[in-house]
């Protein structure tokens, strides 16, 4: 099998240790690593200007982000790495639109170690795609517990492609066994069975997660497949998120290689210095869990307000409460969601290209769908219109009903009961706190006038607009209400929007549902995990470095 070496530095000492003679160290230079063969050209040292490619969001691709396009799009196997901001996630979403493209979608398995991560990438998790449940078995087990279901059998010959992206949260034992049960179903003694892989991640970010200090657990590039299966690793020098601070990118390498010296603590230091607190509050980042949850609680408590607590629905067969709770934990949304009026939010799942999986906003106000569709319509009216439209809209309420959920005629299992649990959550709660509605008005009033600083009503127009909005509040006020957040969208503009719940489940492998929840998709976001902030590009952060700086 042919190897080359694309952009080797520093990390792939610690790469070489675990693969042999397969990947070669050129630490000075960053050109290939040509001693095999010179099929392919260093990005650095192109000659000819290759065509230009922009991405769905509008980013123009690097030379290297394209060359690693072109090798994908020859049939290799490929990994490739770089530090934080290197563009490594924008260049997986390209590569798996043109694979797609190439191939056919369902010839592309998208998958990420962790569900946050395959969300980002619109894929999902490599245990879910393997239908492998938690994997915890022996590799002849899982085989036969693929085996059993159609569904994920087929899948496994059928693919021609398996991208992973955050490779570095998986074990190698979990790979070998992935490796062991495609090359099995497959019949193909080839690595996967002669699927193409296209890896992407970083090892000096997070590992493989492990319960306890288990000595076992080794990384993926420790595995019996990695020194088989690649025959491309490329590194991507360049670093786009913290573009022209050089001084700063050079900093942040230092961290990431654990070189610390005086004068780049210094200047860590000299970053201590509080921020712009305007309408998103840094976010902060704790290690674990139980210090998130404090930090975001004690966040919330300083708002006024009354607390709106979402309970999420939970189903699914398995009965073991402890088993049970483990594997929802999985899940990005929590059991209970407290939030109110002036909470920072995380959006966690991706609605289009501009409002995405880490998305940050602000709730404006909680309301019920029939007040949200009346509003909307009243912003986007023009005053000459309104007059004609409440009078229209006062003979026939339902006039502005928001369709929701699935449609009914949608029969398989899996989508009924996801619209019955979908149902469950937005049923009539009488309970829930209930916001004065002059107060209501005016807040969901000047949010528009904001949004769209042209907006205008005459005074008369304004009094009738109101009206009507009080009798609606009055008459839908035990109708379930959801948050209406004001999300800074990943292009920078303000973006209002009425979330609705969403459905998480976990299957076996005859497609049964273990563990199910149908919650709304946000998280309190004034504090984030470490772990739920990998893979994210967050506009203001704010860091504890005491433990790392003398
Ligand atoms: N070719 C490019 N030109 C300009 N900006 C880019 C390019 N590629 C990526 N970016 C921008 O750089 C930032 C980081 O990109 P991305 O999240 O893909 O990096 P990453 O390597 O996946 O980072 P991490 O390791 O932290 O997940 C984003 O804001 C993205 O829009």
């Amino acid at each position: 099998m042919k190897k080359n070496t694309l952009f080797i530095t520093e990390e792939s000492e610690l790469l070489e240790e675990h693969t042999n003679e397969q990947i070669n160290l050129e630490s000075d230079e960053n050109i290939l690593e040509s001693k095999e063969t010179t099929e392919f050209t260093s990005p650095t040292t192109s000659q000819t200007p290759s065509q230009t490619i922009t991405t769905e969001s509008g980013i123009t691709l690097s030379e290297e982000q394209k060359t690693i396009i072109k090798l994908a799009k020859d049939g290799h196997n490929i990994f490739y790495t770089g530090s934080a901001g290197t563009g490594k996630s924008v260049l997986l979403r390209e590569l798996i639109k043109v694979l797609k493209s190439q191939h056919g979608s369902d010839s592309v398995a998208v998958t990420a170690s962790t569900g946050l991560a395959a969300c980002n990438i619109g894929g999902t998790t490599v245990h879910s795609f393997a239908g492998i449940g938690l994997g915890k078995e022996d590799a002849e087990r899982l085989v036969s517990k693929v085996y059993k279901s159609i569904r994920h059998r087929e899948r496994w010959k059928n693919i021609k492609i398996l991208v992973i992206d955050e490779i570095s949260m998986i074990d190698s034992s979990l790979l070998d066994k992935l490796d062991y049960i495609a090359k099995k179903l497959r019949k193909n003694n080839f690595p996967f069975g002669g699927i193409q892989l296209i890896f992407c991640g970083d090892f000096f970010q997070l590992p493989p997660v492990k319960k306890t200090n288990d000595p076992t657990v080794k990384k993926a590039f420790e595995s019996d497949l990695w020194n088989n299966a690649f025959n491309i690793t490329v590194k991507l020098e360049n670093v786009f998120r913290q573009k022209g601070d050089l001084e700063f990118i050079s900093m942040l390498e230092k961290a990431r290689l654990g070189k610390i010296d005086d004068e780049t603590e210094k200047q860590f230091k000299q970053l201590d210095r509080m921020l712009d607190n305007d309408d998103i509050a840094p976010a902060q980042l704790f290690p674990t869990r139980k210090e998130v949850e404090i930090a975001n609680i004690s966040q919330l408590r300083i708002l006024k307000g009354d607390i709106y607590a979402y309970t999420s629905i939970d189903g699914g067969s398995i009965k073991d409460p402890k088993m049970r709770q483990n594997l929802l934990e999985n899940f990005m949304a929590p059991k209970v969601l407290p939030l109110k009026v002036g909470a920072q939010v995380m959006m966690i799942k991706n609605v289009d290209s501009t409002l995405v999986n880490g998305s940050l906003g602000k709730i404006v106000a909680f309301i019920n769908q029939d007040v949200y569709a009346y509003f909307l319509k009243v912003i986007l009216s023009e005053d000459s219109s309104i007059v004609s439209f409440l009078q229209k809209y006062q003979d026939n309420m339902d006039l502005l009903k928001l369709k929701v959920l699935s449609d009914p005629s949608d029969s398989d299992e899996a989508t009924v009961r996801q619209k019955i649990s979908k149902e469950m959550f937005c049923k009539p709660d009488s309970g829930a706190p209930q916001m004065d509605v002059d107060e209501l008005f005016g807040s969901l009033f000047s949010t528009a006038k904001n949004l769209f600083p042209e907006y205008t009503l005459s005074q008369e127009n304004l009094e009738l607009v109101k009206k009507v909005f009080s009798n609606l509040c009055e008459n839908t006020k035990h109708n379930k209400k959801f948050p209406l957040v004001l999300f800074k969208t990943s292009d920078l503009k303000d973006r209002l929007v009425l979330v609705s719940p969403e459905d998480w489940s976990i299957d076996d492998e005859k497609e049964k549902v273990l563990v199910s929840r149908v919650q709304l998709p946000l998280i309190l976001a004034w504090a984030l995990s470490i772990h739920k902030s990998q893979g994210q590009t967050i506009p203001k952060l704010q860091i504890d470095l005491k433990k790392y700086l003398k």
